[in-house]
C-alpha cells in the first residue's frame, strides 16, 4: 500500500476497524467504542474545541503552525473513529468531497435556496 495522504489514511482505517471487540484495557480505539455513542462524540467536541483554540494561537501569533496540524490529527483520529463505529470509511468522505470538487460553495449553497 503506497504511504501518499489516502494510503495512510487507510491504514489506519483498518487498524481502527480491527479494534472492534478488543480489549478496552488493550487499546484506546477500543475503549472510545466502548463509550460510544456519546463518551465517543464528546472526544469529537473536544477535539474540534482544541483545533479552534490552536487556530486562534496562530492567528494572534502565540501559537506555532505545528501545534495547529497536532490538534487536526487528533480531530480527524477521533472523526475516524466514529466512522468506523458506524461502519463508514475514509474513503466515503474522499468521494464525498470528489463529488464535490469543483463546485463552489457559494453556487451549492444558492441551489439549495431555490430547491
Ligand atoms: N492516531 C491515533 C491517535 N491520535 C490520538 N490518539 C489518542 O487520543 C487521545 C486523545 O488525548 P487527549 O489529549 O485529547 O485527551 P486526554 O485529555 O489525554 O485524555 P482524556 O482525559 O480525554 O481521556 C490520546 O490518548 C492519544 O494517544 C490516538 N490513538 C490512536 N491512534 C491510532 O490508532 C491506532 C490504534 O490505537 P489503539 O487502539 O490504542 O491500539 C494507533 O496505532 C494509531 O495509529
Amino acid at each position: 500500500m503506497n504511504r501518499d495522504c489516502s494510503g495512510v489514511l487507510e491504514e489506519i482505517a483498518d487498524t481502527i476497524d480491527s479494534r472492534h471487540g478488543a480489549d478496552p484495557s488493550k487499546s484506546y480505539v477500543a475503549q472510545l467504542f466502548s463509550k460510544a455513542p456519546d463518551g465517543m462524540l464528546k472526544k469529537i467536541g473536544e477535539e474540534a474545541s482544541e483545533v479552534i483554540m490552536a487556530a486562534k494561537d496562530v492567528a494572534n501569533g502565540s501559537g506555532d503552525k505545528s501545534h495547529l496540524v497536532y490538534e487536526v490529527a487528533d480531530l480527524w483520529f477521533h472523526s475516524m473513529v466514529a466512522l468506523s463505529c458506524y461502519g463508514l470509511r475514509p474513503e466515503d468522505v474522499v468521494a464525498e468531497l470528489a463529488r464535490r470538487e469543483g463546485v463552489s460553495g457559494l453556487v451549492e449553497k444558492a441551489s439549495r435556496k431555490a430547491r
